[in-house]
């Protein structure tokens, strides 16, 4: 059977990215990505937000909703302090292994958890099943229009506390208004619009952070 273009991706970055690296096999992913073919990675210029945002929430734990091939959760645990840990969920069975096998590659594993399964399932078990206290940090990328339920999801479990971070991609292309809709209209939020373009391409596209209140 022939490769799916993520065991593409992967095949690349164990060629060419040098292990242990972070850097290295985020060049990787972004070159094969741009010159290759096109991914659904945060990509390099949306991802210098990215990083900007977690040297600002400098989070002790971090989620990430839809780690694809683990290219934005690679940004996140290479800016993580010592002890600080990001886990990240991801449903498609297909794209866990080969997330695993390019954050390892990246030298990253021990920052990193990945769960497999929906958001709206795994969120629920965070505190009881993970032992996880409060988040300081949430990357939204998964289905655009369950950021909005997501979110909420989150303030219920008890998982936000005052000045938890959320940042969200893809505001603009794809888009998801009625999470933009949710959180600029509850006062619970402080809202930041970072506009950029889609990864890879000259689309415009857009990042919302989101600070909790409490
Ligand atoms: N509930 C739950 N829980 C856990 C989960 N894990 C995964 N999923 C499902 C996530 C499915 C992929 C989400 N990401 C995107 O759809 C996405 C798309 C584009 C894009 C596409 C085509 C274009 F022409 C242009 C742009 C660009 C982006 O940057 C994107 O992030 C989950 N769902
Ligand atoms: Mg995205």
């Amino acid at each position: 059977m022939d490769q799916s273009k993520e065991q593409r991706i992967l095949n690349s970055v164990s060629y060419n990215a040098v292990k242990g690296d972070p850097e290295s096999v985020l060049d990787c992913i972004d070159k094969y990505c741009s010159q290759k073919e096109w991914a659904m990675n945060v990509g390099d210029e949306k991802g210098l937000i990215l990083d900007n945002v977690v040297k600002e929430a400098d989070p002790t734990t971090a989620l990430e909703l839809g780690t694809y091939c683990g290219y934005s959760a690679i940004r996140i645990a290479r800016l993580l302090k010592p002890k600080a840990h990001l886990f990240s969920i991801e449903f498609n069975p297909e794209f866990v292994p080969i997330a695993k096998e390019i954050i390892e590659i990246a030298g990253l594993s021990d920052k990193v958890t990945i769960l497999e399964g929906h958001a709206q399932d795994i969120i629920p078990q965070l505190k009881s099943k993970y032992d996880v206290d409060t988040l300081d940090f949430v990357f939204l990328d998964h289905w655009k229009e369950r950021y909005a339920p997501d979110t909420i999801l989150l303030e219920e479990c008890g998982l936000l506390r005052k000045g938890s971070i959320l940042l969200a991609d893809n505001i603009i292309y794809p888009g998801a208004p009625e999470f933009l809709e949710y959180i600029r209209n509850h006062k619970r939020f402080e809202c930041t619009n970072y506009p950029s373009h889609l990864e890879y391409m000259k689309v415009e596209d857009a990042m919302e952070k989101a600070v909790y209140l409490g």
